[in-house]
């Protein structure tokens, strides 16, 4: 596997593959690396000859400073984990080379509507941060494809809405949510809970298997929220939001038109959880 942190020198590598007529995948991810992301990398190896992984700890998308300095970086063990996988490159930038003239001043890209909503309305900043980086490292690596997660299913959504609306030729594929054998949605956050709370964890996916259940069965949208959301307060969690929408624009919906997302946010301990259960 070939690693760099430096622009010119991705530029030339991708470069060279392609004027062998090879095809370009791009996994962004923030490191850590885990089984959800090795399924990313399984997906971009099957649409591409080359397979990019990037590791970069943004720090225009932290909302909260504790978060960002405690975020595990685990570059040796990543790197493992990316030459087993059969990755041809890692591109590590420092946040200097990316952000050259500091955050402050640094150029952004914002989703207007999708950016504000649930976990843009909870993490202020957060999206735009996003769209701002996945754009550079769209235009720095240039993929034909590139592949997310869908457990941060509204990052998925606005991706593709920022690819589209800046005309970035790139195509865009969603990989289902990877979980734990107890349905906890694997994240690196996970690191973060007490023994009892990983334990605990779990109960989220369990109430959105039962928000599913319940809307399945005709349920009131409203009604289903919050019985949702008590069910997790009752068993130890500090709830965000528990939030059914439409699947493909996350708009509210009054009936069960299906296809549609539950998505949820909520606080164990001191770490915040998200998770999502697409619903077709
Ligand atoms: N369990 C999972 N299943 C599917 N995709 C995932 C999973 N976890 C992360 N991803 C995807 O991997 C990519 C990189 O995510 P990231 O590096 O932030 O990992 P993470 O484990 O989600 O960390 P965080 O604690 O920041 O949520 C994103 O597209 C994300 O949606
Ligand atoms: C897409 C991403 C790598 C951008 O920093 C990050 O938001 C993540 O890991 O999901
Ligand atoms: N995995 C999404 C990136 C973030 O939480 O900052």
């Amino acid at each position: 596997m070939r690693e760099t942190g430096r622009p010119l020198e991705l530029r030339s590598i991708v470069r060279g593959w392609r004027l062998q007529g090879e095809r370009v995948a791009l996994v962004p991810t923030m490191g850590n690396l885990h089984d959800g992301h090795r399924a990313l990398i399984r997906e971009a190896r099957q649409r591409a000859d080359r397979v990019v992984v990037s590791i970069f700890v943004n720090p225009l998308q932290f909302d909260r400073p504790e978060d960002l300095s405690s975020y595990p970086r685990t570059l040796d063990a990543d790197r493992a984990v990316l030459v087993r996988d059969g990755v041809d490159l890692l591109f590590a930038p420092d946040a200097e080379t990316l952000y050259p003239g500091g955050l402050d001043v640094a150029t952004r890209v914002s989703v207007p509507g999708l950016g504000d909503l649930l976990e843009g309305e909870r993490r202020p900043g957060h999206f735009t941060g996003v769209a701002t980086v996945v754009c550079k490292l769209f235009n720095l690596v240039q993929p034909d494809e590139a592949v997310f997660g869908e457990k941060d299913y509204q990052q998925l959504l606005l991706v593709r809405r920022m690819a589209a609306d800046l005309d970035i030729p790139v195509r865009i594929h969603g990989v289902p949510v990877v979980r734990a054998e107890d349905g906890l949605a694997l994240s690196s956050r996970n690191a973060r809970l007490s023994d009892a709370d990983r334990v605990r964890a779990a109960l989220l996916h369990q109430g959105l298997v039962r928000a599913e259940a319940l809307l399945r069965r005709g349920g009131a949208i409203e009604t289903i929220e919050r019985a949702a959301t008590e069910a997790l307060e009752r068993v130890g969690f500090k709830v965000e939001y528990v939030a059914i929408r439409r699947a493909d624009d996350l708009a509210t919906v009054q009936t069960a038109a299906m296809p549609l997302v539950i998505l949820a946010a909520a606080w164990l301990g001191g770490v915040r959880l998200i998770d999502c259960l697409p619903v077709a």
